[in-house]
């Protein structure tokens, strides 16, 4: 059995300028999973679960874990000296690292340290998520806003960990989708699921109903075409809704299927980031065969103006996508 590590390792030579930075940056991300993860593990035990009563950026109440997470993954990448900054949910703004060595480091991380917050408190599964970009500004200098206002397809690297009956890490760096299970005995990570891909079709859908007088007419006819009865084309779908991206995700990933969170009436711009949640696994998907847009723009390209800026996303299975993308075209302009 292969190791995280040692993977990483033996997969620089994917890189002709391979310097290592971009090694030791994924290690500090594997420890600071590894911490959070026996956190998680003992939350009813110890001090971790419930809210902090502070609010985020975002106007959402702050999770004890969510700031955990966020203080674990910040100090593991600043203490490997690999990172000259990090943006992340749970920080108004980007952090620049401000030693020597971060400074003249060529990498951004921008992160969502604790997914699927609204599940911590009740034991269903929830993950981190992760997205790498080299710097625009040189190095040498502290960071600035436009080294993480960079759009999707210029991601290096993105990942995600989700924390469920088992622990996984999952990530690509433009060569597949590769997944590692963690030894709960050994605290060490195993390839489990090398060079994962999403079937072009699936059955499963995945969106909050409960909004559904609040979503776009695309969105409604797809969820009737979802639930129309029709075994030649295995409809009825079926819904699955976890209510952690990362873990509807990963279910579809691996399964096949369709994750949807669009605008709707109050949220018009949808709830999830562009830049922390939406880039990252849109590149996980589109490595591993499936696609990701807003309902008509691919999310990779989407050029990001601020850094919790939101978008409605629509992800996995590429004929699943497509098809709701084309009930989007056709009813949006009914909408105007
Ligand atoms: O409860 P809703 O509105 O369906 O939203 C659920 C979605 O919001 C999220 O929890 C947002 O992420 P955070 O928990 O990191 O804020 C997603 O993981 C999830 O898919
Ligand atoms: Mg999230
Ligand atoms: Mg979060």
């Amino acid at each position: 059995m292969i190791t995280l590590g040692e993977y990483i390792i033996e997969k620089q030579h994917q890189f002709p300028d391979a310097t290592g930075e971009l090694t030791q940056l994924l290690g500090a991300i594997r420890l600071a999973a590894k911490v959070v993860n026996r956190e998680i593990n003992k939350a009813g035990l110890v001090d971790i679960i419930g809210a902090t009563g502070v609010e985020n950026v975002q106007g959402e109440v702050q999770q004890k874990l969510d700031l955990y997470a966020n203080e674990k993954f910040k100090a593991a990448l600043e203490a490997r000296g690999e990172v000259c900054g990090v943006a992340s949910e749970e920080e108004d703004e980007f952090v620049s690292f401000d030693s020597a060595r971060s400074i003249d480091s060529k990498y951004v991380v921008l992160m969502d340290p604790l997914d699927g917050s609204s599940n911590i408190d009740v034991n269903v599964s929830v993950g981190t998520i992760f997205s790498i970009y080299k710097r625009i500004s040189p190095c040498g200098a502290p960071a600035v806003l436009e080294d993480f206002l960079q759009p999707g397809h210029r991601q290096v690297a993105a990942g995600y960990v989700v924390y469920g009956s088992s622990t996984m890490l999952v990530y690509t760096t433009g060569h597949g989708v590769h997944g590692f299970t963690c030894d709960p005995s050994l605290g060490v990570f195993y390839l489990s699921h090398e060079n994962m891909t999403i079937p072009d079709d699936g059955v499963i859908y995945s969106i909050n109903e409960g909004n559904y007088l609040k979503f776009p007419t695309g969105v409604k006819k797809y969820l009737k075409y979802c639930q129309e009865i029709e075994p030649e084309t295995n409809r009825p779908y079926t819904s699955r809704y976890i209510g952690s991206l990362v873990s509807d995700f990963h279910r579809n990933l691996l399964k096949g299927g369709i994750y949807i969170y669009p605008s709707t009436a109050s949220a018009p711009k949808g709830k999830l980031r562009l830049l922390y949640e939406c880039n990252p696994m849109a590149f996980l998907i589109e490595q591993a065969g499936g696609k990701a847009s807003d309902g008509f723009t691919r999310i990779m390209d989407i050029e990001p103006e601020e850094l919790h800026q939101r978008v409605p996303f629509f992800c996995g299975s590429k004929h699943m996508v497509e098809t709701v993308e084309e009930m989007m075209r056709e009813y949006s302009s009914e909408e105007q």
